[in-house]
């Protein structure tokens, strides 16, 4: 949609010199949807200023809105236009930014999110670059000195004061250009005689941004360098048809399904090698929780140029990073999911390791999914691109079914012919439980801690209570602020709510009943790991859980204790359930499976079998071998099953017919739009309103089914109602369009906030 900021009455002047105007068109950071045109005056496009040149991707400051209000907005496009009869465009008022913040191929690439996600453009871009780039953190500007070429040609001809002599026969003697400051300090004079030389025409000048400090981002110390290994037979063949791809120059979607430890890391090495040869760049996509320095030093052993981006760095690191990645001089770029968007100069691959994990979808606008932009990203720049998992997300799984258009290899096997873990199921309602493990896990980590192995311990729940409860009314303490069940914590001593960190202190009587007896039930990790203490005393436990690992490097330090057989138990929450490759891991324990399947999502089983397949991969990784131990409620869950035969074939044969019936994806597309406020029956009434509308305008044909509104499964949260209306159609485009129309019509009450999620995957 284009649109124009008119003023109302143009000038007599301006109506007869109608003609073709340099135009640039901005869009707006702070959520303003629509693009708007402003002219740009000669200062901005003068060469000789580079640094305030405009150009598409820098930003600009201009009048906006009636009040003609200054705000800064993105420029995307410039081009001469007819300026249409009658009317004057209002002029740009300033330019940001001395270079562009993000490339032409990029510019393109939120534009296609700001589509498909339904964002505007601005807010897009905003979200992509980051704060510290737009900040230019950790750089100041400053002006530079030197000599004109022509003026060094004459030197020894021209008659000046002896102080101006000396200034510019030091200047001229150096190669690099110099700040006043240094000038000055170098003759030993005051700035006088330089800016007399500056009016003078004698000495140039221009501004330039240069760090702060001098400190190289790059001091981290190099490991020794590793050749690659020698491939299995199933690497080789995996590795063979990433290659023709890259050598090829073309784009094409790869999926590497390989079990746990079947090597598909050195798969991904070693076809970057290849693309770093060619002088291009790879990006390396990881859940964020897999950010390990274990993965981290298996590149820095192949690599001499590694950027590693992560959510804990300072704006200024990020800022360095993002500037050495734009002038190409990082091979390989490794990062949670907004690494999609590194700035690579020259994209050679993008690999997505664990592509199944949900942390690759943001849940805040725009709520894109790296897997999908980095398919839009790739065939823009005409990349590969590798999905890996040992358990594929089903949609990539339909997609590299015959017809879905991508390759798809498999590596059945674990490297050296390592067997997979056998698993067994225990089934709790047959056990008398007294704390979290059942007799056969306890008997199971007695053998294995004796035959001096490590265990690795699941539950998918912090905190130490889960559910604080009144016997005798029955009611759970809930959160002030939201409808969930408080935890306890013990180390504290506090109840707090997951969701929007509310803290209290425990109750003494019930706060409904005033009942004086208050039971602790639910088991989270702090419980777990009191009972493993208990019952394995002299035996060196640690737990990890987002309340064990705020520290800077404690997620790190926890697993490198491990690592050294220093800590023989690990337990915590689905973080140590993925990515980890330690040999020594004789045993897995699942303390309870069932955690995921009664979610309200319709990925219930596919999300119980992903975390299940992927804690039991962690073991067996050795000579010695492994075994795995799942307790649940529901042994007979066909997930659960097809987890403990390691057979995602399976899983995916049972479980696609039942996506297929509900025309739930990877069969259909999916959009939620969630709507809250402190009214109740306003927002209600909103999305009631929203879905007549989107009903009303439906062809009979489109497939559409839409399901509520209806209160979200999590019906208040911060204070603030919710309620949610689903919508599924066969196509994602149609399915846009409707939405689109529908908030573009139906008028938001005073209030209610809304958002839409395309291709939900939190359905809370
Ligand atoms: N060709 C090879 N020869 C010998 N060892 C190898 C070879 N390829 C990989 N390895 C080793 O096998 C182990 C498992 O490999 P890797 O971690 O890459 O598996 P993965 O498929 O990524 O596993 P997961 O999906 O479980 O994370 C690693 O310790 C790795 O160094
Ligand atoms: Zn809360």
């Amino acid at each position: 949609m284009q649109q124009s900021l008119f003023d109302a009455e143009p000038p007599d002047w301006e109506i007869d010199s109608q003609q073709r105007r340099l135009v640039a068109t901005i869009v707006l950071p702070g959520g303003v949807p629509g693009e708007f045109d402003y002219t740009v005056p000669a200062q901005f496009v003068d060469e000789k200023n580079r640094a305030k040149h405009v150009e598409p991707g820098r930003r600009v400051r201009v009048p906006f809105g009636r009040g003609s209000r200054s705000v800064a907005g993105y420029c995307v496009r410039l081009e001469h236009k007819e300026v249409s009869a009658g009317r004057r465009l209002k002029e740009l008022i300033d330019v940001l930014d001395a270079e562009s913040l993000v490339s032409p191929a990029m510019l393109r690439l939120t534009q296609w999110m700001a589509d498909r996600y339904q964002t505007p453009w601005g807010q897009v871009l905003e979200a992509v670059v980051p704060s510290g780039v737009r900040g230019k953190a950790g750089t100041r500007e400053v002006t530079l000195l030197s000599v004109p070429t022509k003026v060094a040609a004459q030197l020894t001809t021209l008659t000046l004061p002896p102080k101006q002599q000396a200034v510019l026969t030091a200047l001229a003697a150096r190669t690099g250009p110099l700040t006043a400051k240094q000038l000055c300090l170098l003759v030993g004079c005051t700035t006088g005689p330089i800016n007399a030389l500056r009016k003078q025409g004698l000495i140039a000048s221009h501004v330039e941004r240069v760090d702060t400090d001098a400190i190289s981002a790059a001091a981290q110390e190099a490991p020794p360098r590793e050749g690659p290994k020698t491939l299995s037979q199933d690497q080789q063949r995996t590795l063979d048809a990433v290659l023709s791809v890259i050598e090829a120059g073309k784009h094409q979607t790869i999926l590497v399904h390989g079990v746990t430890g079947s090597g598909k890391t050195e798969v991904y090495l070693q076809a970057i090698e290849r693309v770093v040869a060619f002088g291009r760049q790879a990006i390396v996509l990881v859940p964020e929780i897999s950010l390990t320095p274990q993965t981290v030093r298996r590149f820095r052993e192949r690599f001499d140029h590694i950027a590693v981006l992560h959510s804990r760095q300072s704006d200024v690191l990020r800022h360095r990073q993002w500037r050495s990645i734009a002038r190409g001089e990082v091979q390989v770029v490794i990062g949670a999911r907004s690494a999609v968007f590194a700035p690579t100069p020259r994209l050679g691959l993008i690999v997505i390791d664990e592509e199944h994990e949900t942390s690759f979808k943001q849940d805040t606008a725009p709520r894109y999914h790296a897997r999908d932009v980095a398919l839009q990203r790739t065939a823009e720049e005409r990349a590969p691109l590798v999905l890996g998992s040992a358990t594929p997300a089903l949609e990539s799984w339909v997609a590299a079914q015959q017809g879905g258009g991508w390759l798809l290899t498999e590596l059945p096997r674990r490297i050296a012919d390592r067997p997979m873990p056998a698993v067994r199921l225990v089934d709790l309602r047959a056990e008398s439980l007294r704390g979290a493990l059942s007799r056969q896990l306890c008997q199971a980590m007695e053998h294995a801690l004796r035959d001096s192995g490590q265990v690795i311990l699941l539950l998918n729940r912090r905190g130490y209570s889960t559910h604080v409860r009144c016997p005798s009314c029955k009611n759970l303490v809930k959160c002030k602020h939201c409808d969930v069940a408080m935890t306890f914590h013990r180390e504290d001593r506090t109840m707090l709510c997951h969701w929007c960190d509310y803290r209290c202190a425990p109750p003494s009587v019930c706060p409904d009943c005033r009942s004086p007896t208050i039971h602790y039930g639910g088991l989270g990790t702090q419980k777990l790991e009191d009972e493993v203490r208990a019952r394995f005393p002299g035996i060196a436990v640690a737990r990890m859980d987002a309340d064990t690992t705020r520290g800077a490097n404690s997620h790190e330090l926890a697993l490198d204790k491990f690592r050294l057989g220093e800590t023989r138990v690990l337990l915590g929450t689905q973080m140590i359930a993925k990515g980890l490759d330690f040999p020594n891991v004789t045993l897995v324990g699942v303390v309870n499976a069932d955690s995921a399947l009664h979610l309200p999502d319709y990925r219930a089983a596919e999300r119980t079998f992903q975390l299940v397949t992927q804690v039991a991969g962690r073991t067996g990784r050795g000579p010695r071998g492994g075994r795995v131990i799942v307790q649940t409620f529901d042994p007979e869950h066909p997930a659960l099953q097809a987890a403990a035969d390691h057979d995602f074939h399976r899983f995916a044969r049972e479980e696609l017919p039942e996506r297929q019936a509900l025309g739930y994806p990877p069969y259909g597309s999916l959009a939620r739009v969630i709507a809250r406020g402190s009214s109740e029956p306003l927002v209600k009434a909103y999305l009631e309103e929203l879905e007549a509308y989107v009903r009303a305008g439906d062809p009979a044909d489109s497939g559409l089914r839409l399901l509520g509104p209806a209160p979200a499964p999590i019906p208040r949260l911060r204070g603030e109602h919710r309620y949610h209306l689903l919508l599924r159609m066969p196509h994602s485009e149609p399915l846009r369009q409707a939405i689109a129309a529908g908030m573009g019509a139906v008028v938001l009450p005073d209030g209610v906030r809304s958002i839409v999620d395309i291709d939900p995957v939190d359905m809370l």
